[in-house]
Order: C-alpha cells, then structure tokens, then sequence
C-alpha cells in the first residue's frame, strides 16, 4: 500500500541520495514529492532522471514499489548490479536506467518482466552475453543496449514488437541474425559484427537471404531464370552504351553554350562545361578554396585559384552584373565575386549553395539555381518582392545576378550554420551544448521569421521550413532562409526532402498554405524539443515520424520520455519544455483549421521565454548538476 511504498522511497531516498533530498518528507503522502505519481494509492511512477543519484541501490526497495508502471533513474551516477528484489516489480512498462555505471550481467530476472514495452539500458558498463531471454519479452517495442561492454555473439531475437533497437558500440561478435537486418547500420555500428546493413559476413553473398540462424538459403536457380538474367543483361548492356553514344552526341553539340560571364569578363582560358554543371560536391568535399571565378559563379567549377575576370576585360560587363537590393553599401560587384573562392555548403532543392569569400574579406552565401524555367521579367518581379522582404528574423537575400544560363542570390553568410546541422551534426567533443535557453531562443526567431512572411499578405507563405532552412546567428538567433524559393524554379525542383515536415493536406508542394507552413514549423519544434530528424529530413539517414511517434508517447503518459537527453538535464525548466513540446502538437495538428496561427505561436514562445527569465534571473538557464535547483 501507499505507506509500504513511501518507506521505500525513503529507503532509497537514504542509500542514494542525490535530489530526493529535497523531498518534503513532513507530508505523510509521498504522491507530491517530484517525480512520484500514484494511482489507486499506490506509487505508479517513479521519474528521477539527471537528479544525482549515486551509489549502490541495496534490495529491500523496489521489492516493496510493487505498483510501479514507469521507473526512469536515468543520467545518474548509480553503480553496481541493479537491485534483484526489482523482479517483483511485475507491471513494469518503461524502464530507463540509460546513462549510469550499473555493472554485471544483465540480470535474468529483466527478462519475467513481460510487461516491459520499453527498456533502455544505454550508456552503462553491463558485460556478459546478451541473453536469448529477450524473446521473452513479447511487448518490447524498444530496447536500447548501446555503449556498454556486452560480448559474444547477438542472439537470434524474434520480437515481432520491436521497433526501436541499438546495440551499437559494445564488445560484439559474429553474424547479424536475420530478423534483426532490416535495422539500420547505426544500431549496431562500434562491434565486430557483419551481416545485414554492415555488408555481408565473410563466405557470405550480399542477398541478404539467411535462415533465422543466420546461416545461408541453399537455393538454386532454375535454368529459365538463368536465361532471364543473362538475355536481361545484355539489353540492359546494349541499352546503357546506346545512352553512352546520344549523351557524348548531344555534349559536343552544346559545348561552348553557358559561356556568357566567361565571355562578359573576358576569361578565355577557362574552359566551361557547356551542359552539366560541374560535380564539384563529390570531389573536393567541404573546406577546399576553389575559385569562383570565370563561369564560375556561373559554374562554381573547382578550376584551382584561376586568375579569372580581371578587371579590364569585358565589353559587355555592363549587361550583366549584379542586381543588389536596399540601400545598403555595395561593396563587392560581380566581377569580385567571380574572384572569390568558394567552398561548397551543401546541395539543396534549388541548386546548391556555396560559400564565398571575396578578396576583401566579405564572405557571402551563394545560390545557385537550378531549372530556372521563368522568363527573365517574372523572374526579376519575383526576386524583387523577395528581396523587399525586410526582417530581423529573415536571412536577408541582398543580391542576385541572372542570365540565360546562370541564376545566382547572394545571402548573408550565417557562420553558425543551420539548426539540422547544430542539432544532428557533429556530436564530439568541442560542441555547444544546447541547453534550453538556445533552443527556444532559435524557436522564437523562426516563428518572429514566419509571422513576418504570414504578414504580407494571406497567400504568403514560405513553403519549405525545415531545420537546414533556420540558419543562426552567433549569439543563437534562428533566422529563417530560402522563403520565396519554390515560386522561382520549375516544377522539377519542387522541395522533394521535406516529406517529414510537409502537412499531411498539401499535395502539390508549391502551393503551400499559412497553415502548413506551421505545421511544419511543428514538426520544426518537436525536431528541437526530442533531437530527432523526422522521416527523411536527413540525407542517408532515416528519421521518424515525429509528430505520430511523440503523440504516442504523450498518450501513454510519460511525455518527458520524449525529450532530448541534453535538454533533460535542464530540469528546472521542464515545466516550460512541456508547453513547448504542447504547442508543437497544436501546430502539427492532423486538421489545418485545428492549428493555431503563426501569431499566436510566437506569442507562446514569447510568453514560455519569459517565465523562464524571470524564475531564473540573472542566470536563465541552470545546469541539473551544478547544485541548483528550484
Ligand atoms: N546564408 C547561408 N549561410 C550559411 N549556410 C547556408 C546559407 N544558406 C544555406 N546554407 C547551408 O547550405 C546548405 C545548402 O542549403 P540549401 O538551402 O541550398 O539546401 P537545403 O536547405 O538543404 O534544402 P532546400 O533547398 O530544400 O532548402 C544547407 O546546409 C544550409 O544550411
């Protein structure tokens, strides 16, 4: 009962500490005390993630909290085995104990909790095998084993409710078993496994055709599938060399087609590539000075520092310059930028996008597009309203240079990059931790950025928020970038990465309404609040469905499960977290007339931001670790 359960809790309030301490433990019901929630007078859920908690857990205590659903003890500093006395715990669903130093085998006992759905015991020093016991637990849609030292090889594990499983970074031997291939590399990366995803054992062909064991299918082909292949073969053949002969045709007859600002600038000996775009991304990879010269904004072609475009040549330089927007200074013209060397920032829907830097130290970011299909005049009318578009919040677009072959915008170069980068690039050592105040600072600027957009007129939208489209300034202001693109380019390039983000109504994605806009913009939030990319927001990476897989999770009632270990260690400002994490459902509503305005959203965030400030003065933010607490 609930008096059996609070003695318990303060059997290991004393053995570890930490900032159970704090409990007020004068009340005689332990359901107030943080972290604790009880059902029926029982205690049902036990939740002190990141609070401090060290030592040894003895027995004689969760042997008591038998009523427990939920017990999260995770990003503490518990050491030794974990507690025997835990198997009465007998309807246990979420158990997280990820990121202590909990030593031993994984205790057989784990494997009668039938009713664990999740189970993350990541970031540990458990050794041993994994056991083949794990297949008794029939309900496990996620198991985390990651970052610790378990050895041998991986059992042949069956659970047909598994969705989420790592096993990355132990000790590791042998053979992928079948059924557990379809997950990707990263589950299991850091081992001496093979199979599956990490390409085929040795002795082993590459089909991925295995009995459960994970030895291989005897199968033979018959002698008509034999024939199928070979005479399949050689059309196939016949077909790739006949596309060989008409493309090597076809680029000798357009070879000197896309020389116009080599010829303005005067720039012979740069050859251009005269129909497809150099493939400077694949070759020279990220950092390398290539010259943006001759074709060279115009191609970009990584030709070396030629000395191209001086400044004497071109007859015609007046025709084509570039077209700047404001009043600002202008302080570099085309010619300068034609001299800079650049340095590729990525490949996007529209073309890709380099980074400048000019002779006189101004560094630029560089777009240049792709499947331009509009005339000339639409697209100046169309450039210039997107150049009017004058904001804090928005990556101002501050030049642009067109001609027949070439459409160039020149942006302010943000040097901190983009949110997708900051969130799900490099995770080393050396890297900011993002910490509360920065994420909801780069959420606040990326809603004032759309509010702006929404404000121009009810049929204005950006049509393409994503995370790489926040970009940030030093001090972690989101800037939004790339409004204005999908109205410039052919239907071809229309955003094809953004399936994750886009609203579930929105069929054609140029035409993208205010309120999917925030749907994305939902989706936007619940990437900054969990960590996670959502569904093919990343190259080569898999992500989830966000908005689906978070709802399920506030369903079952254990929303702070969905946030980011790094932001989790910002306790005294979970309340906030969850109000964010509760207007990015909002805005990720199935229904658009159910979504609230980008108005309204900013003011959430404003108002969020605010009550953290004032708790908080003077410092905003304050580590879980570092001693203070609320
Ligand atoms: N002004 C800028 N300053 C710094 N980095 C930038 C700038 N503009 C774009 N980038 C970065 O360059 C890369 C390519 O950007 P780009 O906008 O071309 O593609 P994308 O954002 O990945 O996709 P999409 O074209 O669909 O928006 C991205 O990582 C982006 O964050």
């Amino acid at each position: 009962d609930l008096s059996s359960d609070r003695a318990a809790l303060l059997a290991l309030r004393s053995a570890v500490g930490g900032r159970t301490l704090l409990w007020d433990v004068t009340r005689p019901s332990p359901c107030s005390w943080a972290g604790v929630n009880c059902e029926d007078n029982r205690v049902t859920v036990l939740r002190l993630p990141g609070v401090a908690l060290h030592g040894t857990i003895p027995t004689g205590i969760f042997g008591n909290l038998t009523g427990l659903r939920t017990l999260s003890l995770r990003l503490n500093a518990l050491t030794g085995p974990l507690p025997s006395d835990l198997s009465a715990c007998v309807t246990l669903r979420n158990l997280y104990l990820q990121g202590n130093l909990f030593s031993g085998e994984i205790p057989e006992f784990l494997y009668s909790l039938h009713d664990l759905v999740r189970l993350n015991l990541a970031s540990n020093n458990f050794s041993g095998e994994i056991s083949p016991s794990f297949n008794n637990l029939t309900r496990i849609r996620t198991l985390y084993l990651e970052n610790n030292k378990l050895s041998g090889s991986v059992p042949a594990l069956d659970l047909p409710k598994l969705e989420q499983f790592n096993i990355s970074n132990n000790l590791l031997t042998g053979s992928i078993p079948t059924k557990l291939r379809s997950y990707k590399s990263s589950s299991f990366l850091g081992n001496s496994l093979c199979g599956g995803p990490l390409g085929a054992c040795p002795g082993e062909a590459d089909n991925g055709d295995f009995n459960i064991d994970g030895s291989k299918k005897k199968k033979k082909l018959s002698g008509g599938a034999i024939a199928g292949i070979v005479i399949g073969s050689v059309v196939a053949f016949v077909v790739i060399v006949a596309i060989l002969f008409l493309l090597c045709r076809q680029k000798s007859s357009k070879k000197t087609s896309s020389v116009d600002i080599a010829r303005t600038v005067k720039h012979p000996e740069v050859e251009i590539p005269g129909e497809k775009l150099p493939e400077l991304e694949s070759g020279g990879g990220y950092g390398n000075g290539y010259s943006v010269g001759a074709a060279a904004a115009a191609a970009m072609v990584g030709n070396g520092k030629s000395e191209a475009a001086n400044a004497s040549g071109g007859a015609a330089a007046g025709a084509k310059k570039l077209i700047f927007f404001g009043n600002g200074p202008r302080v570099f013209d085309l010619e300068d930028l034609l001299r800079a060397s650049a340095e590729v920032l990525g490949k996007g829907t529209f073309g890709t996008a380099y980074k400048a830097v000019l002779e006189a130290g101004t560094v630029v970011a560089v777009k240049r597009l792709k499947d331009v299909t509009i005339t000339e005049k639409e697209f100046k009318e169309k450039i210039e309203s997107v150049g009017a578009m004058d904001h804090e919040s928005l990556v101002p677009l501050r030049a642009y240079y067109f001609s027949r072959d070439e459409k160039l915008l020149v942006y302010d170069y943000m040097p901190m990059g983009s949110l997708s980068a900051l969130l799900h690039g490099n995770k080393g050592a050396g890297r900011t931790p993002l910490n509360w105040e920065i994420r909801s600072s780069i959420a606040l600027g990326a809603a004032r950025g759309i509010e702006y957009l929404h404000s121009q007129g009810p049929n204005v939208s950006h049509g393409n928020i994503k995370s790489s489209n926040i970009l940030l300034t030093k001090s972690y202001e989101g800037r939004v970038s790339d409004f204005g693109l999908a109205h410039l380019v052919g239907p071809s390039s229309t955003p094809n990465r953004v399936a994750g983000y886009r609203a579930p109504e929105v069929t054609d994605p140029r035409k993208v309404s205010q309120k999917a806009d925030v749907y994305s913009f939902g989706v936007l939030l619940l990437e900054l609040l969990t960590g996670k990319p959502p569904t093919h927001a990343l190259l080569n990476e898999e992500g989830v469905d966000l908005p689906r897989w978070v709802q399920s999770i506030v369903k079952e009632e254990w929303t702070s499960e969905v946030f980011d270990l790094e932001l989790l260690r910002y306790q005294n400002v979970e309340e906030e977290m969850v109000q964010l994490l509760q207007l990015a459902i909002d805005c990720s509503a199935q229904y658009p007339d159910k979504r609230p305005s980008i108005s309204e959203v900013t003011r959430r965030i404003e108002e969020l931001r605010h009550s953290t400030l004032r708790e908080d003065q003077p410092n905003a933010v304050h580590d879980i670790d570092d001693g203070s607490s609320r």
